[in-house]
């Protein structure tokens, strides 16, 4: 059973706040007690006000650092890229943001690995894995297609793989890289944030039918073994 804690919102100032504000108490908890804190926040378009007013909090953030939960396979240049958005908000905080793509890989399957080799050299677990969900039930870039089964089914120590999403995002029609399922799980903390009631009658559902869900957010979410706070907001 997915133990799941639905937090739900009015307006979408109150909700950023919130979120901001649970996403900054994570990180303060990691640094009181570890002295350093690792998060792994997800692209998308939802996030973006939160991390505005995160941003602005004060938080010792030389000693955080932040990954991508995935990234499209795009120069850091390009405005798709996930770090490059990540960067421009947290970098003048003076916050640690680790790339995980490269140029160079020949193809997604390369850049997975490489993804991964740079994710080995951090101080695991993370303290918190933020993760998005998209209109096809996809979440970090855990996509339907040919990668879908190596994502999920990637042994524990396995951080990041490549993935070709089959049918492709509209939105953003390109290779990514992901944190695989056991990488999500291995958080000390899961929060999925979303909007609309749309997005809140499938992730209902994928959360009801867990290991046979249809939706790569089910399968996910399914193995899950702490419990996960969901912020909605209409
Ligand atoms: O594509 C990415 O980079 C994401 O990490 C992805 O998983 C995102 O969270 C969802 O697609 C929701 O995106 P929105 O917030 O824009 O709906």
């Amino acid at each position: 059973m997915i133990e799941a804690e639905w937090w739900d919102y009015d307006d979408a100032d109150e909700f950023a706040e919130a979120v901001a504000g649970d996403v900054g108490f994570i990180i303060e908890s990691a640094l009181d007690a570890r002295g350093q804190a690792l998060i792994a926040l997800p692209g998308g378009k939802t996030p973006l006000p939160i991390y505005e007013k995160l941003a602005k909090a004060k938080i010792n953030w030389k000693n955080v650092t932040i990954i991508p939960t995935d990234d499209r396979l795009v120069p850091l240049t390009d405005a798709l890229s996930n770090t490059a958005m990540l960067a421009k908000i947290f970098l003048p905080k003076g916050a640690r943001v680790l790339p995980v793509t490269t140029d160079k890989a020949a193809d997604h399957h390369m850049a997975g690995k490489a993804a991964d080799a740079r994710l080995q050299d951090l101080h695991w677990p993370p303290d918190l894995v933020w993760l998005g969900m998209g209109a096809d039930g996809h979440t970090a870039s855990i996509f339907d297609g040919p990668d879908l089964q190596e994502a999920l089914d990637a042994p524990k120590a396995r951080r990041m793989v490549g993935v070709m999403p089959d049918p492709m995002p509209k939105d953003a029609a390109v290779a990514r890289v992901t944190l695989t399922k056991a990488a999500i799980l291995s958080a000390r903390a899961i929060t999925i944030v979303l909007t609309g009631d749309e997005k809140r009658a499938l992730l209902e559902k994928a959360i009801e039918d867990g290991h046979s869900s249809k939706l790569p957010i089910g399968r996910v979410l399914a193995d899950a073994e702490q419990a996960i706070d969901i912020h909605w907001a209409a």
